[in-house]
């Protein structure tokens, strides 16, 4: 029975780790900073926004079964409807205090909130610990696969201690009673208007395409000039131990003050490198670039090295004048690296990726698979989707799944 003064749940392991797994990489590659500091998130409208229709496929069946649990939980079934998905995460200084998720007049349809922990608690990040003001549990400490269920009132008032290290993962979602907030039906609709014309799954027309410049510059910058902060997305490549090079670099430099230019170039073809070595690959944007390493890093562990024969026709070495341009670069897009390093701070007690060496045939094993497995999301999504339209409705179809 449900204990009517504080209505919640706590779930164990209701998320399965490989997809809680896939939703990090879906994060670490598309999301926008936040609505508040220190906090990054990914909508899915968004996704469709960016030419990544295809990466709301992993969110499907999981938005169902919470859907379900949730109605089944506070006995209202089929008369929910998710009102906002979102992956969300909170790195160092973001916390937030006593409060119930429906406390603004433009907040009221929140009826119900689920919160998924996709990273843990003192592996992943420092504090983070969630706090309930009244009954139990007191306090969660989110676990990887775990899931929390409340009602948006005041009956659950809670806070979340500031993060100290690391980047904590959530998959949150809000449920409405209220039909005109059903987030469902604005998908469907943004969906049919991009959906139109890509039937043609060649991967050319799968790549993903930017926002605009500055929903990824960190801080977000009030005076929208680039002097200070940084780029996520260039970020989460040079914290992994890559460099940027943008073959279209006319090769200005930090005194020509042409910092809202620098930005325009990671929306041209450009390439990655390690240390001395350039790979000979050219990605369409930055984005495209950082959706094939995160790729990578979410499934490096299941390539062998010697499965792939290294290929020496993937790598130029640069010369210093080219590995002085990079560096060049990395200052537009990285005004302050220190910056970089308080938000995303090492985790890997010493051991950085910079002190390994490359592996790039297994990069460019995920190279292949990330583009097999874009276009297999997209075939789904494109499979599904006249139903979905008749229904005005996402839902997991067994059949359609290719
Ligand atoms: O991430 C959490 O544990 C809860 C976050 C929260 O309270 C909110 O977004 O309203
Ligand atoms: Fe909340």
């Amino acid at each position: 029975m449900v204990e009517t003064e504080h209505p919640r749940l706590l779930l164990h392991q209701f998320i399965s780790p490989d997809l809680c797994k896939e939703l990090e990489f879906i994060h670490k590659s598309c999301s926008t900073t936040g609505y508040r500091s220190n906090v990054f998130s990914t909508t899915l409208s968004h996704l469709i926004a960016t030419n990544s229709s295809q990466l709301i496929i992993p969110f499907v069946s999981i938005r169902e079964r919470l859907k379900e649990k949730v109605e089944e939980f506070f006995g209202c079934e089929f008369e929910l409807f998710i009102e906002f998905t979102g992956l969300i995460s909170w790195t160092r200084g973001a916390s937030i205090g006593w409060h119930s998720d429906d406390n603004r007049p433009y907040l009221k349809q929140r009826h119900f909130a689920a919160v998924c922990y996709l990273n843990s608690y003192g592996i992943d990040f420092e504090g983070g610990v969630f706090h309930f003001q009244h009954g139990k549990p007191a306090s969660v400490a989110p676990m990887t696969g775990d899931v929390l269920i409340y009602t948006a009132d005041s009956r659950n008032i809670h806070s979340v201690d500031e993060i100290i290290d690391g980047e904590r993962l959530t998959l949150t979602l809000w449920f409405t009673r209220d039909a005109s907030h059903d987030e469902d039906a604005k998908l469907i609709s943004f969906l049919s208007s991009t959906l139109l014309d890509s039937s043609d799954t060649n991967i050319n027309h799968l790549l993903p395409s930017p926002a605009s410049n500055n929903m990824y510059w960190f801080p977000p910058d009030q005076a929208s000039n680039y002097q200070s902060g940084f780029d996520l997305r260039c970020a989460r490549i040079y914290i992994a131990g890559y460099d940027i090079y943008c073959s279209r670099d006319k090769g200005y430099s930090l005194a020509d003050d042409l910092s809202d230019s620098f930005v325009e170039l990671l929306n041209e073809p450009l390439q990655l490198a390690w240390r001395n070595q350039l790979l000979k690959k050219e990605f369409v944007n930055i984005l495209h670039a950082l959706q094939v390493l995160q790729f990578y890093y979410w499934k490096h562990t299941e390539w062998q090295p010697s499965d792939y024969k290294a290929n020496n026709d993937d790598v130029v070495q640069m010369s210093e004048s080219l590995l002085e341009r990079i560096q060049n670069l990395k200052l537009q897009f990285v005004r302050n690296y220190r910056s970089v390093e308080a938000i995303f701070p090492d985790r890997t007690g010493g051991r950085s990726l910079l002190e390994q060496s490359i592996d790039w045939a297994s990069f460019s094993a995920a190279n292949v698979a990330w583009e097999a497995y874009t276009s297999k999301l997209h075939q789904e999504i494109l499979n599904s989707f006249p139903e979905w339209k008749m229904h005005n409705s996402m839902f997991s179809n067994p059949s359609t799944e290719s």
